[in-house]
């Protein structure tokens, strides 16, 4: 199973290469947004868009894995639906072709008719790529294709992928929002039991290049299945910030007031926001911040699926935030349970059966969950 992590390294690199090919002409991008409607809409926004980048990588991963795992044939489940409408409002199935002939014949309709953008497109979906991760090659994994299942979240943060506010990254820290909130996500999961097991982050834009043109990315891994528990970097938490005598909880700024009122009255805490649900969970998997909070529930399997993944290999993880509440406030001390994702929200209705629906709590050190939690009971 190790050669799945390769190969979902590989396609996280083609993912990104097409998310940055598509913002590259403003002309073109304007020509690739869409606005979600009806049972597909998160209804926390009050309009929501999908780029015909998202629907894209959403269709290759999924080709590229099934053409080397057939066995993952129907095990794939990404956010998007694979429809696009194109400037004359027809309404185009995108799927990867097996020949670049006939993606780039599909992807014309879609551009209407702009055969460059399509062919450019093309180039990078069919893309033989050999990515070099030398952790990734030595690893070995015990794990068969026929008992896990995948989330794509194609791009997450696609608000800020739109905008395209040019931002950088900074060495140490990050960005409360800009395209370097903007990542591609891809968790594997357990069938029998919806714990994840594998995850892939790419962030396609993190800086720009050396020429200031283009952007560079960057991408992280991690798997925790069995003993196997290793991530693509072992850095906890920069040096700097290695002595903090507070608590520091990242927020959306979207966030309830009442949390952040709560949250605000108590000395040692320092809140903190940023844009994208992945992206702010990764900031806790580098140690940035101690803990990432959402109180609703407007984030889903295919967000957290794959960061989770990474932090169990580092021995954190996500809980659910309404439950980790009524525990404390029951005093029960049982195991903190951790989000699973291979069940639907059987009472609700279209991505919501999908969302986290207790909100969400992600930490690296249970002890810092354990303070947020004990602050917010009985308070929000
Ligand atoms: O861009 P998609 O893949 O649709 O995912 C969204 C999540 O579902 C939302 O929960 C995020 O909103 P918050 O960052 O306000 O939690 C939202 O962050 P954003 O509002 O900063 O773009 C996204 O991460
Ligand atoms: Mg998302
Ligand atoms: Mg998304």
């Amino acid at each position: 199973m190790a050669e799945l992590l390769r190969l979902l390294l590989d396609v996280s690199e083609k993912a990104a290469n097409v998310a940055r090919v598509c913002r590259q002409e403003a002309a073109l991008f304007e020509l690739l947004v869409q606005e979600k409607k009806g049972a597909d809409k998160n209804k926390k926004f009050l309009k929501d868009f999908k780029t015909l980048a998202d629907v894209i990588i959403q269709e290759m991963i999924r080709h590229d894995v099934c053409a080397q795992f057939p066995e993952l044939n129907g095990f794939i489940h990404g956010e998007e639906s694979n429809t696009f409408e194109n400037g004359l409002g027809e309404s185009v199935t995108v799927t990867v072709c097996a020949k670049e002939e006939e993606t780039a014949a599909l992807l014309a309709k879609v551009l209407d008719g702009d055969q460059t953008a399509a062919s450019l497109l093309t180039k990078a979906i069919h893309q033989k790529l050999q990515f070099r991760d030398e952790k990734a090659e030595s690893l070995q994994l015990s794990l068969s294709p026929d008992d896990v299942a995948i989330w794509i979240d194609p791009i997450d943060g696609t608000s800020q992928y739109i905008e395209g506010k040019e931002e950088e990254e900074p060495d140490e820290g990050f960005c409360p929002s800009g395209l370097p909130c903007a990542l591609v996500l891809i968790g594997v999961y357990l069938r029998a039991t919806g714990q994840p097991v594998m995850g892939v982050i790419n962030q396609p834009f993190k800086c720009k290049d050396f020429m200031g043109q283009g952007w560079r990315g960057q991408h992280f891994w991690g798997v925790s299945y069995g003993d196997v528990n290793v991530c693509s970097f072992t850095q906890r938490r920069p040096l700097c910030l290695q002595k903090r005598d507070h608590l520091s909880v990242l927020l959306s700024s979207s966030e309830k007031p009442v949390v952040k009122d709560v949250l605000t009255t108590l000395s040692n805490v320092k809140l903190m926001y940023a844009s994208g649900a992945g992206y702010k969970i990764l900031c806790v998997i580098q140690g940035l911040v101690d803990v990432y909070l959402l109180s609703e529930g407007s984030t889903f399997k295919w967000d957290s699926c794959a960061p989770h993944a990474l932090l169990r290999a580092l021995g954190g993880g996500i809980s659910d935030l309404n439950e980790c509440l009524h525990s404390y406030v029951n005093g029960s001390d049982g195991p903190r349970p951790e989000l699973t994702y291979h069940e639907p929200n059987n009472r609700s209705q279209g991505v919501d059966r999908w969302a986290n629906r207790g909100g969400i709590i992600a930490y690296l050190d249970s002890s810092m969950c354990d303070k947020t939690v004990a602050a917010l009971a009985g308070k929000i």
